[in-house]
């Protein structure tokens, strides 16, 4: 077997391998063990996930997502951004575009390193209520925006153990058994400043554009935020969040940011053989 092209990309430092995958190379079973073996960081390439980009009968493409412990999600806000590159870089579409995810089609926008993704409307969405953590009462916010996510405001975005209650809020039994993705939020004057406590990572990430979806939301029901919302990410990256009033809630939301390549490169032959035996 030769090796296969991939792509490493940053969105606010949500880190990603992406390749293509059109020949059907990556058999689906494979799949798993692969972003486990690739994304694993110091012994492998490292990242918080693996797309591939596959044929579809509808859209310009469809992915196949994986987070990096080989769990397969619904749907990813910064790799679609990254994906959204990826394929225009690579004659794959062209700078509008549309893609298959279990979430949903997804459009999304190059507008040079710049991406814009119109993600699902929200569902499952409950504002403020409040949670017993362990005896502790949170105020949270819970909604699906492609993937499920809990909104926790914090006063210091400094102050949170992201990794200790992130994992206890993520394996809570009112979110099992699907579990959800976690994210720590404060309001600022004019931005959000965000930390996520990503599942599937099991651990905290640089940021995750659902959960910057989910927190910018939660600012509009908390003060009317006005469209974009601005949210500060924990690598010092912002991300925008446009919505538009709906019937019932919020709709119409895009998420814009920089998709940055970090390096490409070919996974080899022997990576590809230990993924196939995981
Ligand atoms: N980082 C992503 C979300 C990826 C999926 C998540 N880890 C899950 O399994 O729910 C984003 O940018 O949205």
């Amino acid at each position: 077997m030769t090796g296969l092209q991939f792509y490493k990309m940053s969105g606010s430092g949500n880190d990603f391998i992406i390749a293509d995958n059109r020949d059907g190379k990556i058999a689906k079973d494979d799949m798993p063990g692969l972003a486990k073996a690739l994304c694993a960081r110091k012994i492998s390439i490292g990242a918080d996930g693996l797309v591939l980009v596959e044929n579809s009968d509808q859209c310009d493409f469809k992915w196949q997502f994986y987070n990096s412990d080989g769990s397969e999600a619904e749907m990813c806000g910064n790799a679609s951004r990254c994906v959204a590159r990826f394929a225009y870089l690579n004659k794959i579409a062209g700078e509008k575009m549309t893609f298959e995810t279990l979430a949903g089609v997804i459009h999304a926008e190059v507008l040079g390193e710049t991406v814009k993704a119109g993600l699902t409307d929200p569902t499952d969405v409950k504002y403020f209520y409040a949670l017993d953590v362990d005896g502790t009462t949170c105020n949270v916010t819970s909604m699906n925006t492609g993937v499920p996510h809990v909104v926790l405001l914090v006063g210091d975005i400094e102050k949170p153990d992201v990794e200790e209650l992130g994992r206890k809020i993520r394996y809570h039994e009112a979110f099992a058994p699907a579990g959800t993705n976690v994210n720590f939020v404060e309001f600022r004057r004019r931005e959000l400043a965000v930390r996520t406590y990503e599942r599937g990572v099991e651990g905290e990430t640089l940021a995750c554009g659902t959960g910057a979806v989910a927190a910018a939301l939660a600012r509009v029901a908390a003060d009317a935020a006005l469209s974009p919302v601005k949210v500060l990410t924990r690598s010092g990256e912002y991300l925008y969040v446009h919505y538009k009033r709906v019937p019932g809630g919020y709709g119409n939301i895009f998420l814009e940011g920089d998709a940055n390549i970090i390096y490409t490169g070919e996974i080899g032959p022997d990576a590809l053989k230990l993924a196939q035996k995981e």
